[in-house]
């Protein structure tokens, strides 16, 4: 997947910029602090997610002492190309895709797919599990429209039977319509979970080495509500008649998909409780990556690759190293203070663009 232009207005501290990139090329932002180097990865990430990985104010993306932004590309995805506009105002987020209105996010997301790795990433591990959660459901969103629809579906479930356990009185044969309907998609969901989290372990475990020299095992264990290794309905069953009491004096579903969490593991242990900075990062770098290769391996087309500030850590051979393993045919976007050194990319096709208060004026080397 390409985009092959990209168009910003009042979006941060861009006024009305457009660039024209190329097909599997390494784009390289540089430039001083603060000067709008992020701001641009996150216009793309936007288009993807449908949200910020540092806000979760719309405002805030929108120019200072304006009222709207856009975000406008062209995607080139297998041999199709396709245009996609997002427009924030009046906090809202209005969507079209070749100029058509788009009403659900559903819809939208997974057009552009951008998988990104910025310094903050790291707090995934100490972050409330909700983020965890949504870090694997929004990278099956994109890969998968059954597990959007099961999800949305079963949430629907979940929110009638929230709705049915706060009545005065409890109707349990509504409860048990809803309870019967959410299982059949927890089944489903799981599996999913499951089998995501397991082929992302193998896919990052190949690429850890790449980043540390320690010879360390990555895994990830899925944390759900039953064991998944055996019959999941029978025990999904027993779990809701076990908590009904519970639900109806809380006024709300105790336990479910909802819920559910993953612990990363670094040697069998718990990431975030023993391991440094560094191998944070590079548990992360490699499940970054990983994630990459699985999306390729899935739907035969890399995603766009956005790399936040990755040099600032690594020294030049981990630099050289992490630039030999990055795909030939994937687009890649990086952001440095520093000026880069392009001997780091020999064999890559490469261009660099120097970013100065809003502005990105692209430079030959
Ligand atoms: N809504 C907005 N309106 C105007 N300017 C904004 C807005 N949001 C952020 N900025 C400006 O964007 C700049 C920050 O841009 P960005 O986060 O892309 O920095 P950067 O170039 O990546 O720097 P660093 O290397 O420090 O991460 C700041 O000057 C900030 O004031």
């Amino acid at each position: 997947m390409n985009i092959k232009s990209l168009r910003l207005i009042h979006f941060r501290n861009y006024e009305n910029v457009e660039f024209n990139f190329k097909e599997n090329c390494i784009h390289c932002f540089y430039g001083k602090n603060a000067q709008g180097k992020t701001n641009l990865i996150e216009s793309i990430y936007f288009l993807s997610h449908l949200h910020s990985f540092r806000t979760h104010s719309l405002d805030s993306l929108i120019k200072e002492s304006y009222h709207q932004m856009l975000i406008e590309a062209k995607v080139e995805s297998g041999h199709t190309l396709s245009k996609v506009k997002v427009v924030v105002c009046d906090q809202k987020k209005h969507l079209f895709h070749n100029d058509n209105p788009i009403k659900k996010y559903s819809d939208f997301v997974g057009i552009v797919n951008a998988i990104s790795f910025c310094p903050d990433d790291i707090l995934l591990f100490s972050a409330p599990k909700k983020i965890r959660r949504n870090f694997i459901d929004m990278e099956l969103i994109k890969l998968s429209k059954k597990y959007t629809f099961t999800l949305s579906r079963y949430n629907r479930y979940l929110k009638n039977r929230n709705i049915a356990l706060k009545q005065e009185k409890i109707d349990k044969d509504l409860i048990d319509v809803y309870t019967s309907q959410m299982i059949e998609d927890e089944i489903v969901i799981m599996k999913q979970r499951k089998n995501f989290i397991k082929n992302l372990m193998e896919y990052s475990n190949r690429l850890y080495p790449f980043f540390s020299s320690q010879k360390e095992v990555l895994s990830a264990k899925y944390e759900t509500f039953v064991d998944t290794s055996q019959d999941l309905k029978e025990q999904i069953v027993k779990s809701y008649e076990n908590t009904y009491v519970k639900d109806c004096m809380y006024k709300a579903t105790n336990m479910g998909i909802h819920r559910d969490d993953i612990q990363f593991l670094l040697n069998d242990k718990n990431i975030n409780e023993m391991a440094s900075q560094g191998q944070k990062r590079s548990y992360l770098l490699a499940m970054k990556l990983g994630l990459a290769q699985m999306v390729y391996e899935k739907t035969n087309q890399y995603p766009i690759l956005l790399l936040d500030d990755v040099f600032s850590e690594l020294d030049t051979i981990r630099k050289k190293e992490l630039i030999q393993i990055l795909p030939e045919n994937m687009q890649i976007f990086i952001t440095s203070a520093e000026e880069m050194d392009p001997s780091l990319f020999k064999n890559r096709k490469v261009k660099f663009y120097k970013v100065n208060n809003g502005f990105a004026k692209e430079v030959s080397q």
